[in-house]
């Protein structure tokens, strides 16, 4: 759908949270908002939460970016935008997940939501958005969160399904790949770095979980919030999950991204501390080389739109409850180019897809993904987040996260790094901690 003549156009309002207005909701925290098909980006108590969709972009191909980015603008143009707060997240917005393959039949989408409600800095608002000619208000805003938190009265959507710490009756199966073929593949990915052309591959898998009783997305969703509290928690329809990977962040004029790459299983070293993990990752040439090429890759091509490019010499160590990772946080000044910043959607197609999900140099592994693993990624791996009308957005890398296919069947997706010196069983080994956060959010991990 695009604003055209004759169309009402976009119209926003933006108002502060008033909680006495919720009808006695207790709204302390916004793991207690989620209503079923909320949109989620949030951490620490913070980020963005989407009911309800007025107008939505789908694509395909390798101009989705591009044509996502003209559709927003689109819908831009003409826009009442009513927001006295003017930060981040506020005014217009719309909620994303993209394709990873620029050849996946699977759809890109943009939502606009009819409601959002934003956290930040220890203020939260709400923002009404209409496209059918309705003028939205403060008292609108908050009939409708109350509309859609009375469809949801903080229980798993009536669905009867899993509750957070409830262990559920569920089994797990290979998806394209059984653990076997996987492994030969990851051993040929090894043999075609070892014949040149690559340097690193990022193979990944899917398994399938299914259940006797349809699964709570809000309760997934509370729980990987609760465990995972250092990632970011994401819900864009089907696909849920939390990622500790931030493809790219940009805040007025500064981006900001968080690679990962380098991985070691908690599991495996139940005493382990944040200095055993360093002494490990850091001293591993492999697990460097894997990090040092996902680094080159996201830099590379962040700067040609940036006027100062930051990062630390050496990666430090991420600690999550499944693995410790090695990560690098990059900044950047965005440059203006004749009056204008690059939207973070711009830097999304630019910087998608880095070598921490496809590999070195990027085409070969592409190619090499698409012969190896057997499967379509769909949005795994590929970019999940948010953007607003001014451009600035928070975009993850989709992982650590599943697509719900129907109410018993959930598709878990996980992958790893393949460099020259990478084992088939290590790397299956470390797919299994990857899969953990979905697995512990569905009630399948002790
Ligand atoms: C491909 C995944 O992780 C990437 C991000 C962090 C560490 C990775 C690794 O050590 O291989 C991967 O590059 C995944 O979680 O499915």
């Amino acid at each position: 759908m695009t604003a055209t003549l004759g169309t009402p156009p976009l119209r926003t309002l933006t108002t502060a949270l008033d909680a006495a207005a919720l009808g006695g909701h207790p709204a302390a925290a916004p793991a207690d908002l989620l209503a079923p098909d909320a949109f989620c980006w949030l951490r620490r108590g913070e980020g963005l939460l989407g009911y309800g969709e007025i107008a939505q972009f789908t694509g395909t191909g390798p101009e989705r970016f591009a044509d996502a980015e003209q559709w927003w603008k689109d819908m831009l143009a003409g826009a009442l935008v009513r927001d006295p707060l003017r930060v981040p997240g506020t005014g217009a917005l719309a909620f994303g997940s993209f394709a990873f393959s620029k050849t996946s039949p699977h759809a890109s989408v943009l939502v606009i939501p009819e409601l959002v409600v934003g956290f930040r800095d220890g203020t939260a608002w709400l923002t009404h958005l209409t496209v059918d000619g309705s003028v939205p208000t403060a008292e609108s805003a908050h009939a409708l969160l109350r509309g859609f938190l009375a469809a949801a009265p903080g229980c798993p959507e009536g669905l009867g399904g899993t509750t957070p710490g409830t262990p559920s009756a569920g089994t797990v199966r290979s998806g394209a790949l059984t653990e076997e073929q996987w492994k030969e593949s990851v051993a040929e990915g090894v043999l075609a770095i070892g014949r040149g052309g690559l340097d690193k591959v990022v193979l990944a898998r899917d398994v399938v979980a299914s259940f006797d009783k349809p699964v709570s997305r809000v309760s997934i969703l509370q729980r990987l919030l609760e465990i995972y509290g250092e990632c970011w928690t994401y819900g864009v329809r089907g696909l849920v999950g939390a990622t500790p990977e931030i493809l790219i962040k940009v805040d007025g004029t500064t981006a900001q991204a968080r690679v990962l790459a380098g991985t070691l299983d908690r599991e495996d070293e139940p005493a382990g501390s944040v200095g055993f993990a360093a002494s490990v990752l850091g001293g591993s040439a492999k697990q460097r080389q894997e990090h040092d090429f996902a680094v080159r890759s996201l830099t590379r091509q962040l700067a040609p739109f940036a006027t100062d490019l930051s990062f630390p010499a050496e990666p430090f160590i991420l600690e999550l409850p499944n693995v410790w990772h090695l990560a690098s946080d990059v900044t950047a000044e965005l440059a203006d180019f004749e009056g204008h910043l690059p939207t973070s959607l711009a830097l999304v197609e630019a910087l998608h897809p880095t070598a921490a999900v496809c590999g070195t140099p990027r085409e070969e592994a592409g190619k090499l993904i698409l012969t190896l693993e057997k499967m379509d990624r769909g949005p795994y791996a590929g970019p999940v987040g948010w953007l607003d009308g001014a451009g600035n957005g928070e975009w993850g890398i989709a992982l650590r996260g599943a697509v719900l296919e129907d109410p018993f069947s959930v598709r878990l997706y996980a992958g790893a790094g393949i460099v020259e010196a990478s084992d088939p069983e290590a790397e299956l080994a470390e797919t299994w901690a990857k899969f953990r956060p979905m697995l512990q959010a569905l009630g399948l991990h002790a």
